[in-house]
């Protein structure tokens, strides 16, 4: 029988791969030949997640592994990324795993990443908004857009850490500080609003949601969040009576989680697979796929907001083309109008966050 190697001697060798020393890229080693494997054997890209160790990161990175684009996936967090990169590792599909644990490590994580995925941060307890988590989030999402700036400032960066609607204004004013803004590159994550939508949708309708497309416009908090229901596909027709309850149950859809979690925290299976749709739609749009469309809020020109959710297409170079709203009826119209209102607030304080 073979010896069982020594506990540490295979944690050692675990971490090793983990975070590997730099002798340990040297011509020959092992680590080298599994990189270039990683290169040759699966062409695709490179994805960091940073805030994988969480509520969010844990599942979403196991998504990510199992996602035939991905070629080379980095896991950073500033606790436990070792035991979810470990654990990931095993699964045996294509993509190769790496972890990466705390602020030092940072620089390592996004290093050569075409795709950024950003769930860190502090989820809602009952009782809060998710203008009540900026105090920590913002500061958070400032040090890693400054790192994203600094080693991978072409990458695409999908941004979730709430409250979204000021997150991403802030992501533009570190870039723009840092000279390397482009706004066709920065996407605040609004895919639970049309997956929770679809969802509520076709439970009315009695379809399957995933023949279900409801587009959500406006931004991703309370009133901002503007389901346009008279531009569901396949076209169908809704009683005020369902319209009042569709509109509030999608724009209480965080809420409605937050508070039957009872404490322990917000959405984060349902936003893992929301997220891994979105980002699978950045890496066809980065592939060269035609004709990906999905909502994102994103820099925009539709209202006179520098910030704005609608149906975006995706493309080689990130968002490629922001669609405008189209018709709205008077019940929508309302409802931009209150969602404006709000957003403008929050997109000022992500701005004066950086700039004051
Ligand atoms: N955009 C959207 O639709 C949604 C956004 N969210 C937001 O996503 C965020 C994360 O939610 P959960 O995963 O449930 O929270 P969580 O607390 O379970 O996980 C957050 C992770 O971020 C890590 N983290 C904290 N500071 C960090 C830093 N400086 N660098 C890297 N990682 C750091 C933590 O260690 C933790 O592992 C929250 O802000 C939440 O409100 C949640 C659901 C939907
Ligand atoms: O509600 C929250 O705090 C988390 C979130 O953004 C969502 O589930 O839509």
């Amino acid at each position: 029988m073979k010896p069982i190697p020594d506990v540490n001697e295979r944690i050692a060798r675990i971490s090793a791969h983990l975070y590997p020393p730099k002798s340990q890229m040297e011509e020959g080693s092992v680590l080298r030949r599994a990189n270039c494997r990683a290169k040759g054997g699966a062409p695709g890209f490179r994805v960091a997640i940073l805030g994988a160790a969480g509520g969010i990161g844990q599942p979403l990175a196991m998504l990510m592994k199992m996602n035939p684009l991905v070629s080379v996936l980095h896991l950073y967090d500033v606790v436990n990324a070792p035991g979810v990169t470990a654990d990931i590792s095993h699964m045996d599909t294509g993509a190769v795993v790496r972890g990466f644990l705390g602020q030092q490590q940072l620089e390592a994580a996004l290093t050569g990443m075409d795709l950024v995925i950003i769930p860190a941060g502090v989820p809602r307890k009952p009782g809060m908004t998710r203008d009540d988590l900026f105090k920590i989030n913002a500061g958070i999402v400032k040090t890693l857009c400054e790192g994203i700036a600094k080693c991978c400032p072409r990458a695409i960066v999908n941004l979730i850490s709430n409250p979204v609607n000021s997150t991403v204004p802030i992501a533009a004013e570190v870039f723009k500080k840092a000279g390397t803004y482009d706004p066709k590159r920065l996407l605040g994550v609004t895919m639970l609003d049309v997956v929770r939508a679809n969802t509520f949708v076709a439970e009315v309708l009695g379809l399957d949601p995933r023949d279900v497309d409801v587009p959500v416009v406006g931004g991703h908090a309370g009133v901002t969040i503007l389901p346009l229901l008279s531009q569901v596909k396949p076209p169908s027709s809704f009683t005020q009576e369902e319209i009042n309850y569709l509109t509030d149950r999608i724009q209480n859809g965080g809420t409605e989680v937050v508070e039957a979690k009872a404490g322990a925290g917000s959405a984060t299976l349902s936003m893992a697979y929301a997220a891994v749709k979105f980002a699978d739609a950045c890496l066809r749009g980065l592939r060269g796929d035609a004709g990906v469309v999905e909502c994102a809020f994103v820099s925009s020109q539709v209202t006179e907001l520098p910030f704005f959710a609608t149906k975006v297409r995706l493309g080689r170079t990130g968002v490629e083309e922001v669609y405008s709203l189209g018709p709205l009826n008077e019940y929508e119209r309302i409802g931009l109008e209150k969602a404006k209102k709000e957003l403008a607030g929050s997109i000022e304080k992500g701005v004066s966050f950086i700039r004051s």
